[in-house]
């Protein structure tokens, strides 16, 4: 099994109280596969792929990738483990103003162990043409495209994208799930994809569902269709 979760709790205190943003989650996803992690507002999504991504530490339960005890890490190890394992992709792209899209992903790039040919992924995310322009300069789709080529320049074994459509409109969220699904294809990246678009969870082959803090479903889905027969 890629991920295996076993009973993941995560506690944030604010003077008495205690939040369980995660309540004994548990889980195991297959390498190569797309998953949807959907529920409400404040249900634990965010907080799931901090912990999966190695940003944030889980107060109990254990998390395995790839064989490895991530929750048993150390700093450093978890630094290795985030660089050399995990793309990640955010709603409001996140990328650098004062750099360049190919700089943007260069610096990406330059970080990892087996990266990717910059130009080749600025390509297959059909940015090339803007690669001397700054983030500034690009529409919401393009920024978009260029947070992925930055995440995919890795050649992570995955990418955790939080609500990568919020903020786009209907035709860009439309390329944006097309291109996820060819970087899942053609690399065998596992894709994890946080929604609040439920029409998202039909392009994944499992849909994990929270809410306060707990998984209260984990569903397979038999009839996956593609990103482009996607609609809403
Ligand atoms: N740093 C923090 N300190 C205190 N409480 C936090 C912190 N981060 C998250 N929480 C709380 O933990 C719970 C889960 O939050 P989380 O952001 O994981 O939910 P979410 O499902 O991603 O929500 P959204 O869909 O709004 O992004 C919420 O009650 C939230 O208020």
């Amino acid at each position: 099994m890629f991920v295996k979760a076993e009973k993941l709790s995560k506690i944030y205190r604010i003077g008495k109280n205690e939040i369980r943003a995660l309540n004994e989650v548990s889980f195991e996803l297959e390498r190569g596969k797309i998953y949807t992690v959907i529920g409400p507002s404040g249900s634990g999504k965010t907080t799931l792929f901090n912990i999966l991504g190695g940003l944030d530490r889980a107060e109990e339960g254990r998390i395995f990738v790839d064989g490895k005890e991530i929750t048993a890490m150390d700093q450093k190890k978890l630094s290795d483990y985030r660089r050399d394992y995990v793309g990640f992709v955010f709603q409001f792209y996140n990328l650098i103003n004062g750099l360049t899209v190919y700089e943007n992903v260069l610096s990406s790039a330059a970080l990892s162990k087996n990266p990717l040919d910059v130009d080749m992924v600025l390509e297959m995310m059909d940015v090339y043409s803007e690669k001397n322009k700054f983030p500034f300069e690009l529409s919401g789709g393009q920024q978009q495209r260029v947070a992925i080529a930055r995440a995919v320049v890795k050649n992570p074994a995955m990418i955790l994208c939080d609500e990568p459509t919020g903020a786009l409109d209907y035709e860009s969220s439309k390329l944006v799930l097309k291109l996820l699904e060819d970087v899942n294809k053609r690399f065998g990246t596992t894709i994890l994809i946080i929604t609040h678009n439920l029409a998202i969870s039909k392009m994944a082959d499992a849909t994990l569902r929270l809410r306060s803090g707990r998984l209260v479903e984990f569903s397979e889905n038999p009839q996956k269709i593609s990103a482009q027969e996607v609609s809403w």
